[in-house]
């Protein structure tokens, strides 16, 4: 579908076929984002790599990032820490469950996916001196919200949606506590009594003013704006998606009790009877695999993706596309397209992807929950081990059913 909001020609795709044209086939030509008028004022612009325009920065960035932070051996580094998370955060539910006392489950799994994500990037759990989270938090909702500048730039002069002074006041605050938590590193490290160590920041920090063999040119290299723009990118893209996951998956886990049964036993299977999670076993829970994909199919968390930007003209099937068009990916609505799924495509059935080879990590454009190509998740593998490994946990260790008789399926 076709359409034009503003003054900006926008194409919204929302099939299979044409989520492979434009996310693979032409993958080159629509890789970049729009400008969107608040990345201006946003905390370092467009230093990171969400709202980069494609090109040398943004590629070198992402290289950058994909290599010494987000590489599978990297994040399985982090395996024990995030055990000892997600087990303090079982003894403690276990102890709410004991006393009969009612717990808001979502609140759980949010603060276990921060705490999980501060210690990866600076060592260390959720600070109560700074509440970066909600900072980041509103910085996305602004930076999100429809905002007419972007269809009609004339009108952006007069910020009548009050976004950019919004955030200005949200960059100057991100600012301040990044510069401590980054100026605490520098001290640790010059004193030799470092706390905390090979956390995120350390590890850029220690490659700061050096060329890697993970930048092209050396006008790359890594440096505060770089290392703050890094960190913001990865708490905003890292933590409520993870957390939205795995509530979802446990909602429709705990509506479909035969299906809780069959994955309990799976897990009980693999996991034993004390349930501790060792991640080297996760591979070996397919149907695991199975419910996880089936949630992602019905609730994508970014279910529009994230907007991408043509950088030439071109013609598609005979229609023209000109330069600096809007691509937006339906996820969602290819999620749900009978005509992809059957018609039981509203239905929670994790047993349809039996003896199929659809998967989530882009290759397959029916199902797209990380986007696919250049602008796929660099964050995927992480963000999968975190969804798992809850709900994994806390499907072992819990039975868990909906109050007062509500009906299940
Ligand atoms: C459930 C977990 C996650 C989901 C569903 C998810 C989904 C997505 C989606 C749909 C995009 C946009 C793809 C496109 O434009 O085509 C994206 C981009 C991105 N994600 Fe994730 N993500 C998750 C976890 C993470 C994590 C854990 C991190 C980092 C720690 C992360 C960092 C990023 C970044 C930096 C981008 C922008 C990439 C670029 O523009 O080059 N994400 N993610």
């Amino acid at each position: 579908m076709s359409m034009r909001l503003g003054c900006v020609p926008t194409i919204v795709v929302s099939s299979p076929r044409a989520a492979e044209i434009f996310l693979k086939t032409h993958d080159t030509v629509f890789a970049s984002r729009p400008t969107v008028q608040v990345a201006e004022y946003l905390p370092y612009g467009a230093k990171g790599m969400v709202f980069t325009q494609y090109g040398p920065y943004w590629r070198n960035v992402r290289k950058f990032c994909t290599l010494e932070l987000l590489s599978a051996t990297k994040i399985d580094s982090f395996a024990a820490m995030r055990r000892e998370e997600l087990e303090s955060l079982v003894r403690s539910l276990k102890e709410t469950v004991v006393a009969h006392e009612v717990v808001d489950v979502t609140e759980k799994v949010a603060v276990v996916i921060e705490n999980m994500t501060y210690r990866m990037l600076f060592g260390r759990s959720k600070d109560d001196r700074f509440d970066l989270k909600a900072n980041v938090v509103e910085a996305i909702r602004l930076a999100g919200a429809f905002n007419l500048a972007d269809f009609v730039p004339l009108l952006g002069a007069l910020d009548l949606q009050g976004m950019t002074r919004g955030l200005k006041a949200i960059s100057k605050a991100l600012d301040k506590i990044l510069e401590t938590i980054i100026d605490e590193h520098v001290q640790e490290a010059k004193s030799g009594h470092k706390k905390y160590a090979n956390d995120f920041v350390d590890v850029m920090l220690s490659l700061m003013n050096k060329s890697t063999n993970t930048h092209d040119q050396l006008s790359y290299v890594i440096d505060p704006i770089k290392i703050k723009a890094i960190i913001l990118d990865m708490i905003s893209g890292g933590i409520d998606t993870s957390a939205t996951a795995i509530d979802w998956t446990l909602t429709e886990l705990i509506r479909h009790p035969k299906v809780m049964k069959q994955l309990q036993e799976e897990l009980q299977s693999v996991m034993g009877v004390d349930g501790m999670l060792d991640e080297s076993n996760l591979a070996k829970l397919e149907y695991l695999n199975m419910v996880i994909k089936e949630s992602f199919r019905l609730h994508p968390v970014a279910p529009l993706l994230a907007p991408h930007e043509s950088m030439e003209d071109i013609v598609i099937d005979g229609y023209y596309i000109p330069k600096k068009s809007r691509i937006i990916v339906n996820s969602w609505a290819i999620g749900r397209d009978p005509n992809v799924w059957s018609d039981n495509a509203e239905e929670f059935i994790p047993e349809r992807f039996i003896g199929s080879n659809r998967d989530l990590r882009g290759h397959n454009f029916e199902l797209t929950p990380f986007g696919s190509g250049r602008r796929g998740c660099p964050g995927m593998h992480l963000g999968l081990v975190n969804i798992r490994s809850v709900v994994a946990r806390f499907v072992h260790g819990f039975d868990w059913e909906l109050p007062n008789g509500i009906a299940t399926f």
